[in-house]
């Protein structure tokens, strides 16, 4: 198998949704989970998107994993490897998005490195470097306030700058809007004041097709699924790919029960349960139990949630409101207790398995990763998209069988998202 696009995504709902738009736009995609195992039966792609759990680590294990992540994508053929990041370019000072492009561009024998996180389909645009996220600049969107990683500067080139070690330039809109030759002009003027890093503007699809274009004549970009769009727009137009991709067969029925775990504590999230609640039974997880009195409270909802599901979906949710989280971190501190919330819904969502459920939503990132690790899920083929950036996944490869699952990033999908996963996935 020889790929024309490798990615490597920071986390699993990323991946999904970067999967969903290169699908979208033509490339056959496959999700792997890590790097496969090599005895796992890999379908005929045009590109693959290794899912790492490398968002919220400390950086030199997310440099670590992305740089082998990389060289095995080389091995795979790619010429041109995105680093998936998130749409709301979720980091911190200390990284990651910063050391895990340096260290791909280092692998790759440097040279400069496009990174924009726009993402028009979701209201993510940049403007003369600043994200705005629907009509809000960053620092002012609920971003402000993540569990983990709260964003309070909506200039990247800074955001940047203060997690990395080379200079970081801009490409402002102009430029990009003049087209792939003034980009490509304004890119090399950067690369000869010594710039590594240039943060691109992107409000419209058409800014991502240039910016796709010039990134493909380099080996390694960083964005979201904007820049993803780009990227695969590009390699179709180079006639490199036949651009004839489709995932309806991926949604044959799997049967089983279903489920909907929940740890996002995003806006939309927090909504979308209160709409499901008018449709289905839904389990409000005490965190501060789950804190003090964990395998109790866990043991409480997996009996809860096994009386239900034989009659229909339910739905665990850990998601709380900014102050309960706020109030919850203070006590135990913001790493120990997303982590041990974390480790509940997984063990939750593992033991609905067991008990049947085979089809699976899951809302937020750091959420689905620890799910999904903890069923073991090898990789995943995309099927048809239930809202912009989630697709419907089939499982490749799993022990309990074929299953059904959608990877909800926190902040997307509408009001009725729940609903209408699961209308998808019989
Ligand atoms: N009630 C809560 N209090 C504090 N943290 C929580 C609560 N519920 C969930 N979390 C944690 O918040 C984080 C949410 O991140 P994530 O799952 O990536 O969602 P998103 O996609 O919205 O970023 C996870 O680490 C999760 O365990
Ligand atoms: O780019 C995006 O916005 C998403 O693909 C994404 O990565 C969101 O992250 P989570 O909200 O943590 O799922």
């Amino acid at each position: 198998m020889a790929i024309s696009l490798g990615s490597i995504a920071d986390d699993y709902t990323g991946a999904s949704d970067l999967a969903n738009t290169l699908t979208k736009n033509g490339l056959r995609t496959v999700q792997t989970v890590g790097i496969p195992n090599p005895s796992l039966a890999l379908p005929e792609v045009d590109a693959v998107v290794v899912s790492l759990k490398i968002r919220s680590v400390p950086a030199s294990e997310a440099v670590a994993a992305a740089t082998k992540a990389e060289r095995w994508l080389r091995q795979q053929g790619a010429a041109h490897v995105l680093y998936k990041i998130c749409s709301t370019f979720d980091s911190t000072d200390a990284g990651n998005i910063g050391p895990v492009t340096e260290a791909l561009s280092a692998a790759a024998g440097g040279g400069g490195v496009l990174v924009t996180p726009a993402f028009p389909e979701t209201g993510r645009t940049l403007y003369l470097g600043h994200l705005f996220v629907g009509g809000q600049p960053l620092s002012e969107s609920p971003l402000k306030d993540h569990p983990l990683n709260p964003m309070h500067d909506a200039n990247l080139v800074r955001v940047l700058a203060r997690q990395s070690r080379g200079t970081v330039g801009l490409i402002d809109l102009p430029a990009i809007a003049a087209g792939p030759a003034a980009t490509r002009a304004k890119l090399d003027a950067l690369l000869r004041t010594g710039v590594t890093m240039a943060i691109a503007d992107a409000i419209f699809e058409r800014d991502l097709e240039t910016l796709g274009e010039i990134a493909l004549e380099t080996p390694v970009s960083t964005g979201a699924s904007g820049l993803g769009l780009g990227l695969a727009r590009a390699l179709v137009r180079s006639g490199r790919i036949s651009g004839r991709a489709t995932g309806e067969d991926v949604i044959r029925p799997v049967g089983g029960f279903s489920a909907i775990i929940a740890g996002s504590c995003s806006k939309a999230t927090l909504h979308q349960i209160g709409v499901a609640e008018r449709a289905m039974p839904v389990l409000r997880l005490d965190p501060e139990r789950l804190l003090a009195a964990g395998p109790d409270e866990i043991a409480a909802a997996i009996s809860w949630a096994g009386e239900r599901i034989s009659a229909g979906p339910v739905v665990v949710a850990a998601s709380a409101a900014p102050e309960t989280v706020s109030r919850l971190q203070s006590q135990y501190g913001r790493e120990a207790s997303g982590h041990a919330i974390e480790t509940a819904t997984s063990i939750i969502a593992a033991e609905l398995v067991e008990r049947g459920v085979r089809r699976l939503v899951v809302a937020g990132g750091e959420t689905s990763g620890a799910a999904v690790d903890k069923l073991a899920i090898p990789a995943f083929l995309i099927g048809p998209e239930i809202a912009p950036g989630v697709p419907v996944l089939r499982t490749v490869g799993n022990r309990q069988g074929d299953m059904l699952l959608a990877l909800k990033s926190g902040n997307f999908g509408g009001e009725d998202f729940f609903i209408a996963a699961l209308a998808m996935m019989q």
